[in-house]
């Protein structure tokens, strides 16, 4: 564990770690010097003097490198969990975006929380015992050999046993932790759901599928730990045995060579103590060894993370033309799932195209690919004429603005999050993109709450709609922008979007005739395929499915495109 950590933080920051194993092997090693100092003493009291000099010195330097030891290790500690925060940090935002799914999300905030925290303790607090639980012992065996080569032979004998039965209960924590992990995360995500969803719950009955799901994970989790403890009983208890066995093996050893008269009491007594410290420390780091393996299985999660494939990026952005996008041929699915199928259609700079189709057909999953949150697994994206793979995600993520269906706000006033949008914006502009978006009074609003829970749905829309207008971005995109709005304020946004047309590149998912109608173009995907596309008077003479349906709702609120060929309605 130790050496992996040295790995993981390179030659100059392990520096601390290192120089606190030593200071603390030096510690242990001096304290076992100290107990084998006894004999001479014990064996001619008159001739103490030098002994009893040395005993003073070594307790003295022991108890200094002890304090440097345990002051320097709290140090590495906090190097360790800094470097690794740091490493998580700079690690994930070259992730593909499409990575961060509900689970991953909830276990990267384990990973920077409980994992890092459990890895920190190895360095910080366990780093001691475990220094002692292989110095002090060796250095007891060195000096009861010293006293009685059959006394350290015995000691010698155990500690193979005691090596093989700590790895064999390692081995099995680390197998049950890992489903233990996944348990706890499943647990987690499942309490968070519940409580989110209180209304939903009441207002059903608590005793639904939402309850029992909570349920099901919460006796998985219970389950999960509770095997991870029996399991590693075993290996624990042949540690433990082993270990006593040994020191029963010294006490009986020394016993009967007193008895015998093949040892003086001086040697007996200095091979009793010698004995007593080469099993405490050993006992002390069996008991402390669970927490070490569950900081290796920690370990090993965050180098998973740190292991994730980068997105890969250019060294420098191809060159950017005219805002346009254009897909060509492209195919593209979800772990293996197809979605898209031979996607091919073009933005050009300064229109906008809406996007309308059956639900699922993909229409969100094409705005994804815009700003890459995923790569195509056939064909190409381009925006502004280069290929998305070709340009840096920063370059790329700088030309776009995006209004998706879960609008997420931070903690703070609404002004605050449409400046989120472009941090330098002056109050001024802050207004205008508010006022565009139809937020009208709403400005003045001084805390929209944690995800901005305090806002309603309509309203959390309309404050990322500022934001998106107020970010400069030659490109937006639009996942239904006034699906929660009222119709005034659906009014006031479809202005903001006319206004942008010409100005920006608009790309909009819409179930909105009206949106959908002030459209320079219009595409209709089915089935992850574009089956219509034109302007809106062309696609009504061509009498296809636009058209039929169009017909049918012009005047309804909201209307979408039913799978089936022959069915019609909401
Ligand atoms: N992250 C994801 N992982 C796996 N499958 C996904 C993911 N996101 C979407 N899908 C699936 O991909 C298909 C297309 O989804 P998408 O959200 O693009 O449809 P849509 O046309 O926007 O639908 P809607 O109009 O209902 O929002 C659906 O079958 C959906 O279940």
């Amino acid at each position: 564990m130790i050496r992996r950590l040295i790995a993981l933080l390179g030659p100059e920051r392990s520096r601390p770690l290192k120089r606190a194993a030593a200071l603390l092997a030096v510690a242990a090693a001096l304290q076992g010097a100290v107990f084998a100092f006894l004999l001479p003493i014990l064996r001619a009291p008159e001739d103490a003097g030098p002994w009893l000099t040395a005993v003073v010195v070594a307790t003295a330097v022991c108890g200094l490198a002890y304090h440097r030891g345990v002051v320097t290790a709290r140090e590495a500690g906090y190097t360790l969990s800094a470097h690794l925060h740091r490493r998580i940090g700079d690690h994930v935002v070259t992730l593909p975006l499409g990575w961060f799914t509900p689970a991953r999300s909830g276990a990267l905030g384990r990973l920077a929380t409980q994992h890092v925290m459990s890895v920190m303790g190895v360095p910080a607090h366990l780093l001691d015992p475990l220094v002692g639980a292989v110095v002090t012992p060796a250095a007891a065996v060195v000096a009861l050999c010293a006293v009685d080569w059959r006394m350290g032979l015995a000691a010698l004998a155990a500690a193979p046993l005691a090596v093989a039965a700590c790895r064999w209960s390692g081995r099995l924590v680390r197998r049950t932790d890992e489903a233990a992990d996944a348990a706890a995360g499943e647990a987690a995500a499942r309490v968070v759901e519940f409580a989110r969803n209180q209304p939903l719950l009441r207002a059903f009955g608590l005793g639904g599928p939402g309850l029992r799901l909570l349920d099901d994970a919460l006796v998985a989790h219970r389950n999960a730990a509770r095997r991870m403890l029996t399991t590693a009983l075993p290996g624990l208890a042949v540690f433990v045995v082993t270990v006593q066995a040994a020191f029963t093996a010294l006490v009986l050893v020394a016993v009967f060579a007193a008895l015998g008269g093949q040892v003086d009491i001086p040697t007996t007594v200095a091979a009793l103590v010698l004995a007593v410290r080469f099993t405490e420390p050993m006992l002390v780091a069996a008991e402390l060894g669970a927490a070490v393996r569950l900081a290796g299985g920690a370990l090993d999660r965050i180098e998973r993370v740190l292991a994730e494939p980068r997105l890969p990026e250019p060294e420098v952005s191809q060159a950017f033309g005219t805002p346009s996008i254009e897909f060509e041929a492209v195919r593209f699915g979800y772990a293996g799932t197809p979605v898209l199928e031979d996607v091919s259609f073009t933005v050009t700079a300064g229109t906008m195209t809406a996007l309308v189709g059956t639900s699922g057909a993909g229409k969100s999953t094409i705005l994804r690919l815009v700003p890459r949150f995923f790569d195509v697994d056939g064909g190409a994206v381009r925006v502004g004429g280069a290929d998305v793979r070709d340009l840096r995600g920063a370059d790329l993520l700088r030309r776009i603005s995006l209004v998706s269906q879960d609008t997420y706000l931070f903690a703070g006033t609404v002004a605050d999050n449409i400046r989120f949008g472009r941090p330098d914006a002056t109050d001024e502009e802050v207004r205008s993109a508010a006022d565009r978006a139809g937020l009208g009074e709403l400005i003045a609003r001084t805390c929209v709450g944690e995800g901005g829970t305090r806002l309603s749905g309509g309203e959390r829309q309309r404050v990322s709609i500022a934001r998106a207008l107020l970010k400069d971005a030659p490109i937006v995109l639009l996942d239904e922008p006034t699906a929660a709005l009222d119709a005034a304020a659906e009014r006031a946004v479809t202005r903001a979007l006319d206004e942008l047309r010409g100005e920006r590149t608009l790309l909009v998912v819409t179930h909105r005739p009206a949106t959908a109608r002030a459209a320079d173009r219009i595409l209709v995907l089915d089935g992850g395929r574009i089956t219509e596309s034109g302007e809106h008077d062309e696609l009504l003479r061509l009498g296809g499915r636009y058209a039929a349906f169009h017909a049918r709702r012009e005047n309804a609120r909201g209307w979408r495109i039913p799978a089936g060929r022959n069915t019609e309605g909401d």
